[in-house]
């Protein structure tokens, strides 16, 4: 292996308690909100149709020009009890927030910028009013933080001389003074999400990121740190130059997800996958005409997707100017709490299961207990299940109890019926399972 200062600093998955938590909770959802939902997506009569979020940087705005929406901030239906309502109704488990996205707006009173929520005729903080709100409703909050900063005149692309370095000292020292202003002001924080860290200048500082991570952990026994943070001393991302991951768990599968079949090294370790419902849109957007978005059933699947792969998966809001949800966004919810209100033990403190992926659905493994997520029902009226070698299905039940038939097939082969009366929608079945069953069977292998 490489000799490496500011490598990976651990193997395999964490196992404490504040881990396991982060890794239970399986499901979360995503706030994007900042100057940008003002805006939405049009600047100057010009509607853009990239991420609303960038829209700065798609019409090209000054920063100082870009920073005056600040004299417009004022969120006045703003109520943090209401979005915590509606995120325990969704039934996710913690909640991500933009303290600041790249645009440098803070949803805090930092200290340390001119350009944060005390600065507008709002002043309140934001930040504060979620995170009690949050908590109040047992929600753990995870706090986004872009390390890019378009609003901060040190922030560099590249080092490219000595004043590059000089500024872009003064720049990370900026930065760890804002990070130590959110561990301490907010201590139940649980996370913390780093974007904005692709740029040269963060790649040739490996060491920072790993200060970084050190200085959070210090301060918050048992914060957990995404891999996207981290560069090693040779500017490898996410995973070191030895291929080990950094951080706590992966977080690069952002709008896209794992294959189920070819990327099964990914159960290797703890990832966090995150998702829009348009095609690409974290923040406002006013158009959503604009592409494709995602119904109620696409996203569900793509949390069972990630959960059963060893995955968590985080949901995008991204609330209005005026601190109300658009209404797709208020359907969403709804149509996933719905679900996970009747299926959710198939998804909370689940894990991957090991056993090959069918075309009916998905598995997710609890105890001695493996769920069937049947979102593609066939024409048979059976679903085909391979169980690892040794391992046997004792009986299957349908989550309201009622039993289905299960035969075997083949050798750690299986029908499991569907219910006689197939469910509206996506349906869990519960397999109870024995292991290392040790019996001879009856079966032949063919000689070919
Ligand atoms: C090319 C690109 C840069 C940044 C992003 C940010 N990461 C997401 C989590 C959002 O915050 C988006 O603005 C997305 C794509």
């Amino acid at each position: 292996e490489i000799p490496l200062k500011y490598g990976a600093n651990r193997l395999g998955k964490r196992s404490d308690a504040a881990m396991k938590k982060f890794r239970d909770n399986r499901l979360g959802a995503f706030i994007h909100w900042g100057l940008y939902a003002i805006p939405g997506g049009e600047w100057n009569g010009k509607m853009y149709n990239g991420a609303a979020e960038w829209l700065k940087s798609w019409a090209k705005v000054p920063a100082d020009e870009w920073l005056r929406l600040m004299d417009q901030w004022n969120p006045e239906k703003f109520n943090a009890k209401v979005w915590a309502k509606m995120a325990r109704k969704m039934g996710v488990k913690y909640v991500k927030i933009t303290t600041k996205h790249h645009e440098g707006f803070c949803l805090w009173p930092s200290k340390y910028s001119n350009y944060t929520v005390a600065q507008t005729p709002y002043k309140k903080d934001i930040l504060g009013e979620l995170v009690k709100a949050y908590n109040d409703e047992g929600i753990d909050v995870h706090f986004y933080f872009s390390v890019m900063d378009w609003s901060h005149p040190d922030y560099r692309y590249d080092i490219k001389s000595k004043d590059d370095e000089v500024a872009f000292a003064r720049f990370l020292e900026f930065t760890d003074n804002q990070l130590k202003e959110l561990a301490t002001r907010y201590p139940t924080v649980k996370d913390f999400w780093f974007d904005g860290t692709w740029d040269a200048s963060i790649k040739k500082n490996g060491w920072w990121t790993a200060h970084a991570e050190q200085m959070l952990k210090d301060l918050l026994p048992g914060v957990t740190i995404n891999s996207r943070l981290r560069a090693d001393d040779y500017g490898k991302r996410h995973f070191d130059s030895n291929g080990h991951l950094m951080g706590d768990y992966e977080s690069g599968y952002e709008r896209r997800l794992p294959d189920p079949v070819k990327d099964l090294k990914v159960t290797r370790w703890d990832w966090e996958a995150c998702m829009t419902l348009p095609e690409n849109q974290w923040g406002y957007h006013k158009d959503w005409s604009l592409s494709y978005v995602k119904t109620p059933l696409e996203v569900l699947e793509r949390i069972v997707h990630a959960v059963s792969m060893g995955g968590n998966m985080v949901v995008n809001f991204g609330p209005q100017a005026d601190g109300d949800f658009r209404r797709e966004e208020k359907e969403m919810a709804d149509a996933i709490g719905k679900w996970m209100q009747q299926y959710g033990e198939c998804i909370y403190g689940c894990d991957y299961a090991g056993w090959d992926k069918q075309p009916w659905g998905y598995y997710t493994h609890k105890g001695k207990e493996v769920y069937m997520i049947v979102f593609n029902p066939p024409y048979s009226k059976h679903l085909v299940v391979k169980t690892p070698k040794g391992t046997k299905i004792l009986k299957a039940t349908v989550t309201n109890g009622k039993e289905v038939a299960v035969t075997e097939t083949a050798r750690n082969e299986y029908n499991v019926d569907m219910p006689a009366k197939a469910p509206e929608g996506p349906f869990v079945i519960k397999l109870q399972i024995e292991e290392n069953v040790s019996s001879a069977d009856k079966y032949r292998d063919a000689l070919t």
